[in-house]
C-alpha cells in the first residue's frame, strides 16, 4: 500500500476526531540536576513557572552527571562537599586533597580518561620511527608514546573556592546562576586548567617528565551538553582576576574564544556576562569593524593602539554586529575577553599580532581546524605571539587527524622543545554517541512522504507507530537553505491561529541578515517559535533550553554532523528525542550514521536495538573514504538546488485555503456562541481545527 496514503489518512483521521490543543508540552523533570527546589537555578524556576512545573526534592547529589543509572550503585559513594555558603563555612581550612588512589578511583568512575599527548620530542620521535618502520609498527610505537594523567577532580563547587583559590566573586556568581555540581567535564578539567601544579602531585608530573606550573595546553572531548563552556569560561575569567590580584590592573585582553557561528558567539558572550558580573572583567563580542588593541596597527592608518579612546561598547546588542566593515573612526575596544567567529577577528588581524593573549580557546575545535575555518583559525593562533600562549580546544567530536593537527602545529610553534604538555580529556567511553537521547530512524518512501511524517511530528493528535511523538518546541534539520527555505514556506500556515498561527514556526539560515538571525534565535529561546527549522549552521554548541526533539529532515552528512545536530536536545541531564528520516537515496550513507545511534544505545544501557534494529544495521552497506568526503562537502547530491519536491502546493492556495479554513472555524464558533455572545477567542473550547490537508 502507498505510504503515502497511509500516513495522511491516519492524519486526517484523528485531526477531525478530537480538537487539540496546542501548546509547548511540559518538560519531564531533569533526572540528576534540577531535582533540588532549594538548589535550583533561578532560571530555570522562571521556566518552569512558565509551564508550571514543579520539582521533585533532592534525591541524590552524587557527581554521576551522565552515568547510566543501573551503574550508580556499583561506583564508590562520593559524597559531594556540602554546599553552604555562610561565612563558617567560608572560614574553613582548606580540605586536603584526595590520595592518588582516590583520584584515580574517582576518574575512572566518572569514565574520565586524560592522556598526555605527544610533545614536541615524542612527536619527533614518531615522525622519524614513522618513516623507518611499517605503518602498523609506527601506530604501536605512537601508542606507548601517550602517557596516562591522575590529576585531582573536582568535588563540588565550593571546592573550586576552598581548595583551588578560585575568586570568591566568580564562585558567588556561579552560586548565584545555581550551579552546584560540577558536571563531568567540569569535574575533571577545572583543577587542571585552574591549578595545573597542584591539580597534578609533585610525584606524577616527576614520572611523567613535566612541569605543570608553566601551565598545559588542553584538549577535551566530552558529550553535547555537557558544560563544556563553563569548563573553559570559569578558569578564562579566573586567569584574569588572578593577573591583577598579582600584577597589572590594566585591562589587557588576556583570552580569546573563537567559535564556528554568530549565535554561538553571542550564547557564550551573555554566559560569561553572568560569570563576570562585578568582577571587573570585561567580555566583549567581537564584531565587524571592530578595533581591538592589537601589535601593528600604527603602520595602518587606525593610530596608536595603546593610547586610543576605550570604547565602552561591549558588543551585547546584536544589532551592532552589523556594523560596517569599513568603519574606520571605530574607538579602540578594551577587553579581558574576547569572544569571535574565525573571520571576524582574521579580517580585523591581517598581519597584527595579540601579544598580551595567554589562552586561545577553540570551542568547537574540530570543526575550527578543518578545511572550512583552518586558514583563519591559524592565522589568529599564529598571531597570539605571547610565549606564555596555552591552547585549550573543546567539542564533542574530535578526530585523530585534529590532535595530530594541534600536536604539530604546538611542536612547530615551540621550536626549542620545551612547549608545555598537551594533556587530552575525553569523558565517556566514545566520543561519537549521545546516551540522553532516544534515536529513531524512519524510513520514507518519498520526499513528500518525509513531509507527511514531519506534519506527523508536527501535530501529535495524527498518531502513528512509525513516528515518535516528540513534544514542542523542536528543532528540524534540512540539508540546504532553499530546502529550510522551502519546508517553512510548506508549513507556515500549519499551525492555527488559535495556536499562534504562521509566528510559531520560522527558519534560521546564513542568507538571513545578522539582526534577523538573533530575532529568530530571542524568540526560539523565549518560547514563542514552537518549531525552528534550519540548516547545519545551528548543529553545533546551541544552548536551547526546553527542545523536546531535534528532526533530521534531511540526513546528516556525517557521524560529527549526526552528533552536534541531535545534541541540541537531550542537554543538562534531560532527555531529548532525535528522529532522523531517511529515503533510498540515503540509504548508502546511513551506516556512520547507525553506528552512532547503536553506541549511543550501549552507553545508555539500553538492551536491544530499539533506534536502529540489527537487520538494518548488518544490511546497511559501508561507504568509500571518498563518498565520505563528497557527502560532507556537498551533501545528498539528488538533493541539491531541489527544493519543488518540498513543496505540495502553491503558497497562494495555501494561504487561500488557510484563510478558508480559518472563516469556516470562525463562522461555526460564532452561531454556537449565540448572537449575544462576546467574540473573544480565549477559553473556547468547540473552537476546532481541521487539522491537516494532504
Ligand atoms: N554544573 C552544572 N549544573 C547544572 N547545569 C549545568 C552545569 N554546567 C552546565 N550546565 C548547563 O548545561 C547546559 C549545557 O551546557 P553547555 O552549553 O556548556 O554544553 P556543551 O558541553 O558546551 O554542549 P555542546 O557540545 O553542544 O556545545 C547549559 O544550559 C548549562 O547552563
Amino acid at each position: 500500500m502507498d505510504v503515502l496514503k497511509i500516513l495522511s489518512r491516519g492524519a486526517k483521521k484523528t485531526a477531525s476526531s478530537q480538537p487539540f490543543e496546542f501548546k509547548p508540552a511540559p518538560k519531564p523533570q531533569n533526572p540528576q540536576l534540577y531535582h533540588d527546589k532549594a538548589l535550583k537555578r533561578k532560571r530555570i524556576e522562571e521556566e518552569d513557572d512558565q509551564f508550571g512545573r514543579e520539582h521533585e526534592e533532592v534525591e541524590n547529589l552524587s557527581l554521576d552527571f551522565f552515568a547510566p543509572r543501573e551503574s550508580k550503585e556499583s561506583r564508590p559513594a562520593l559524597q559531594p562537599t556540602v554546599v553552604q555558603d555562610s561565612p563558617k563555612e567560608k572560614s574553613k581550612p582548606e580540605p586536603s586533597l584526595l590520595d592518588d588512589e582516590e583520584v584515580r578511583q574517582v576518574l575512572r568512575s566518572h569514565r574520565l580518561k586524560f592522556t598526555l599527548l605527544s610533545n614536541h620530542e615524542d612527536q619527533k620521535a614518531k615522525i622519524t620511527k614513522s618513516k623507518k618502520k611499517k605503518k602498523e609498527t609506527s601506530k604501536v610505537k605512537a601508542k606507548d608514546t601517550k602517557k596516562v594523567l591522575f590529576p585531582q577532580p573536582l568535588v563540588s563547587f565550593t571546592q573550586l573556592r576552598t581548595t583551588w583559590r578560585l575568586s570568591p566573586r566568580l564562585e558567588e556568581n556561579l552560586s548565584n546562576q545555581g550551579y552546584r555540581i560540577p558536571t563531568e567535564v567540569q569535574l575533571g578539567s577545572l583543577p587542571l586548567l585552574i591549578q595545573p601544579e597542584k591539580a597534578v602531585s609533585p610525584k606524577a608530573a616527576a614520572e611523567l617528565g613535566i612541569e605543570p606550573k608553566d601551565g598545559i595546553h588542553f584538549l577535551a572531548v566530552a558529550p553535547t551538553g555537557s558544560g563544556k563552556t563553563l569548563a573553559f569560561l570559569i578558569p578564562a575569567i579566573n586567569d584574569v582576576l588572578r593577573r591583577r590580584a598579582e600584577s597589572t590592573k590594566d585591562r589587557l585582553l588576556e583570552t580569546i574564544v573563537v567559535v564556528p557561528t554568530r549565535e554561538l558567539a553571542e550564547q557564550i558572550a551573555n554566559e560569561g556576562r553572568k560569570l563576570t558580573k562585578n568582577t571587573g572583567v570585561k567580555i566583549v563580542l567581537m564584531r565587524k569593524g571592530m578595533k581591538i588593541p592589537a601589535d601593528g596597527q600604527a603602520k595602518d592608518d587606525d593610530g596608536d593602539n595603546t593610547s586610543g579612546s576605550e570604547s565602552e561598547d561591549d558588543g551585547s546588542d546584536a544589532s551592532d554586529l552589523d556594523g560596517n566593515d569599513e568603519e574606520k573612526k571605530e574607538p579602540l575596544t578594551k577587553a579581558d575577553i574576547l569572544i569571535t567567529t574565525p573571520l571576524l577577528l582574521g579580517n580585523f588581524l591581517k598581519s597584527r599580532t595579540l601579544p598580551t593573549v595567554r589562552s586561545l580557546i577553540l570551542d568547537e575545535g574540530d570543526v575550527l581546524l578543518e578545511q572550512r575555518f583552518l586558514e583563519q583559525t591559524l592565522q589568529i593562533w599564529s598571531a597570539c605571539v605571547n610565549p606564555s600562549l596555552r591552547l585549550r580546544c573543546f567539542s564533542a567530536t574530535m578526530g585523530a587527524h585534529v590532535e595530530e593537527l594541534i600536536s604539530t602545529q604546538l611542536s612547530t610553534r615551540n621550536a626549542s622543545g620545551c612547549t608545555p604538555p598537551l594533556a587530552r580529556l575525553v569523558v565517556g567511553l566514545k566520543d561519537t554517541a549521545v546516551p540522553s537521547i532516544n534515536h529513531k530512524l524512519v524510513y520514507c518512501a518519498s520526499e513528500q512522504g518525509k513531509l507527511f511524517a514531519l506534519r506527523q511530528v508536527l501535530h501529535p493528535q495524527s498518531s502513528s507507530a512509525t513516528v515518535p511523538h516528540i513534544n514542542l518546541p523542536i528543532l528540524v534539520f534540512t540539508q540546504t537553505i532553499e530546502r529550510a527555505t522551502a519546508l517553512y514556506s510548506e508549513l507556515k500556515f500549519d499551525f492555527p491561529v488559535e495556536a499562534g498561527g504562521p509566528s510559531r514556526i520560522a527558519a534560521l539560515h546564513s542568507s538571513l541578515s545578522d539582526s534577523a538571525r538573533s530575532e529568530v534565535v530571542r524568540r526560539f529561546r523565549s518560547g514563542e517559535i514552537w518549531a525552528l527549522i534550519t540548516t547545519d549552521i545551528l548543529m553545533r554548541g546551541l544552548d536551547f533550553r526546553g527542545v523536546s526533539g531535534v528532526v533530521n529532515y534531511d540526513v546528516p552528512t556525517s557521524a560529527a554532523a549526526y552528533v552536534h545536530r541531535v545534541g541540541r536536545t537531550g542537554r543538562a541531564g534531560e532527555q531529548g528525542i532525535a528522529c532522523t528520516f531517511y529515503t533510498n537515496d540515503d540509504v548508502a550513507y546511513l551506516k556512520s550514521i547507525a553506528n552512532v545511534i547503536s553506541q549511543s544505545e550501549k552507553q545508555a544501557g539500553k538492551s536491544g536495538n530499539e533506534g536502529v534494529p540489527k537487520w538494518l544495521l548488518d544490511s546497511l552497506p559501508n561507504i568509500s573514504k571518498e563518498d565520505k568526503k563528497k557527502l560532507k562537502q556537498r551533501g545528498v547530491e539528488s538533493r541539491r538546488g531541489n527544493t519543488t519536491k518540498i513543496t505540495t502546493k502553491s503558497a497562494w492556495e495555501r494561504r487561500k485555503e488557510n484563510n478558508k479554513r480559518e472563516a469556516i472555524a470562525s463562522s461555526k464558533k460564532r452561531k454556537l456562541q449565540g448572537p449575544n455572545h462576546d467574540t473573544q477567542e480565549d477559553n473556547d473550547e468547540n473552537n476546532e481545527w481541521d487539522g491537516l490537508d494532504d
